[in-house]
């Protein structure tokens, strides 16, 4: 018998400008993958999770642009997005998009003629292919994917200090302040580390001051 094949779960899909690290400002097709291996998505849950302060929605596929597709499907439905010209570019994210992301998928996106980022946080190790890769660690969960182009540590955690990845293999390396209850806290407390480090640069979440997605 056939194996049925391969079939991503999207939270939503939309166009958008990274908003965040080093290629802040660059058109973008978002595709944020349902479900993540570090919480569970659900507010009941937050507190007992591996990673708590999520800013995301990323549990079931109803968002714009959601659905479930196979991989040919879902690389014709992102370039369907992007308006033409320029370099074409989507943002693979979630959720943990490293999850369900595979070379089916890279290779369709890649015959769509997009260039692929992805933003993950650092557990699963990124399949080949990819031309952007962006780790974000999260407290204490294990950093399996210790290279890539950038690292965006969402700042300050306390039991995942700077000190602790500014010897990995990353091109840039970004302290982004985090977003909650004590966000002014955070950018203060950002800035300081950045003077004082200056391998560390800030990565300002950009699409959040200007209220776009
Ligand atoms: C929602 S995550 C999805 C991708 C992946 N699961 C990850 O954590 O990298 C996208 C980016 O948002 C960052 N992020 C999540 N919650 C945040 C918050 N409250 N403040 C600042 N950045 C946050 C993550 O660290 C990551 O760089
Ligand atoms: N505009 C925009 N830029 C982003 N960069 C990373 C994001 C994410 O949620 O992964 C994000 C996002 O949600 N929106
Ligand atoms: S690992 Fe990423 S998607 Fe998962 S809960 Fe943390 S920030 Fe959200
Ligand atoms: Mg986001």
């Amino acid at each position: 018998m056939a194996g049925e094949p391969m079939s991503y779960a999207i939270k939503e899909c939309y166009y958008t400008l990274q908003g965040e690290g080093a290629q802040a400002g660059r058109a973008a097709v978002f595709l944020r993958f349902a479900g993540c291996n570090l919480w569970s998505g659900r507010e009941i849950d937050r507190e007992e999770a591996i990673c708590r302060f999520c800013d995301t929605d990323f549990v079931g596929t109803d968002g714009p642009g959601g659905g479930r597709f196979v991989a040919e499907e879902l690389a014709a439905h992102v370039a369907s997005f992007w308006p033409g010209g320029g370099s074409p570019y989507v943002v693979a994210t979630g959720g943990e998009p490293l999850l369900q992301l595979d070379s089916p998928l890279i290779d369709a996106l890649h015959d769509e003629g997009f260039e692929i980022g992805v933003e993950t946080n650092g557990t699963i190790a990124a399949p080949a292919g990819l031309d952007w890769i962006c780790v974000s660690p999260k407290s204490t969960a294990e950093l399996v994917q210790t290279e890539g182009d950038e690292l965006k540590l969402v700042f300050p955690q306390s039991d995942a200090p700077p000190d602790q990845f500014s010897g990995l293999a990353f091109d840039h390396f970004f302290l982004q302040p985090m977003d909650g209850p004590y966000q002014s806290i955070a950018i203060a407390t950002t800035v300081d580390y950045c003077r004082a480090n200056p391998l560390w640069r800030l990565s300002l979440q950009t699409h959040k001051l200007i209220g776009i997605p």
